[in-house]
């Protein structure tokens, strides 16, 4: 299905029932991310896989203040009242995770839970978004110059991703192609726009989320699980999980357990608000 927000095309791939559930994935990834988790979520959850802006079928604009992601949070209210939706659960990867806290922080009366999978409220100070800045202008340039394979060889070979060597052909395969289906120019205006260092940091708003958080991190993730940990204490009702020998993308190197997880958080959050708990 596609929506048309501010005069850009969003794809959103809409599947199941129950309430919703909006899904988004991580840099270079797609709403494609969620399709393995259709048998276990679906019967609980309507599922709304968004297309982040310049990420798979959805619109890549060339103005950057498009990809503002307060401006895609925005987008996020858009699209919420345009199905009729009043409340959602909220499941955000990597950089949708980011955008998932900003969406909580700016929205939070839509918002009935959120998932947080190995991301980030962003970065504390200017010098650290100013450095972080810097550095994804590089892997722009390098996208730029060298084109979407040369950056998808590099992207795959950081050490975030080492536990990924282990997957099977197959399932490095999938990922690959996934990422190599982007738009060099949705990547780029993606990393300018939203990356880690062009956000607000969203710390000292943690404190005022009201509806349960779940956090899972990787073990082997040692950056994403000092994130993690932060933020459970600065959340205020936030469990976290942390899944064994797995790094960054737990969906992929686990999914099975991931989907377990984040099957029983929203039972337990269904049940908690059918017996009327806050
Ligand atoms: C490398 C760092 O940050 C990047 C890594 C993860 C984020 C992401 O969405 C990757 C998804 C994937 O490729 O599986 C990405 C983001 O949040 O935009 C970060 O740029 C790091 O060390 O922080």
């Amino acid at each position: 299905m596609n929506f048309v927000i501010n005069g850009i095309n969003y794809h959103v791939d809409i599947r199941g029932n129950g309430f919703p559930l909006i899904l988004l994935h991580g840099f270079t990834g797609s709403s494609a991310t969620w399709a393995a988790f259709e048998n276990k979520w679906s019967m609980h959850s309507q599922m709304i896989s968004l297309d982040i802006i310049g990420h798979g079928e959805s619109d890549s604009p060339e103005e950057i203040s498009c990809y503002e992601i307060e401006h895609q949070a925005e987008v996020i209210y858009s699209l919420m009242k345009k199905m009729n939706i009043g409340k959602a659960d909220i499941l955000g990867y990597s950089m949708g995770g980011r955008l998932a806290i900003t969406f909580a922080v700016k929205y939070p009366h839509m918002v009935r839970s959120l998932i947080l999978e190995s991301t980030s409220p962003g970065l504390k100070t200017a010098l650290e978004r100013n450095e972080r800045q810097a550095r994804d202008f590089r892997l722009c340039e390098l996208i730029s110059e060298k084109g979407l394979e040369f950056f998808v060889d590099y992207w795959e070979d950081i050490p975030l991703f080492s536990s990924q060597k282990r997957l099977s052909e197959q399932k490095w395969l999938a990922i690959r192609n996934q990422r190599l289906r982007n738009n060099p120019l949705g990547l780029i205006n993606s990393l300018k726009g939203m990356g880690t260092g062009a956000q607000p940091s969203w710390w000292d708003e943690l404190i005022k989320i009201e509806f349960p958080v779940l956090l899972i991190t990787g073990s082997l993730d040692q950056k994403f699980c000092q994130l993690a940990n932060e933020m459970e204490s600065d959340f205020r009702y936030a469990k976290w999980k942390v899944v064994e020998a797995c790094g960054h993308a737990i969906h992929v190197e686990n999914p099975e357990i991931f989907a377990t997880f984040v099957s029983d958080f929203l039972a337990e959050i269904a049940f908690s608000k059918e017996n009327g708990e806050k």
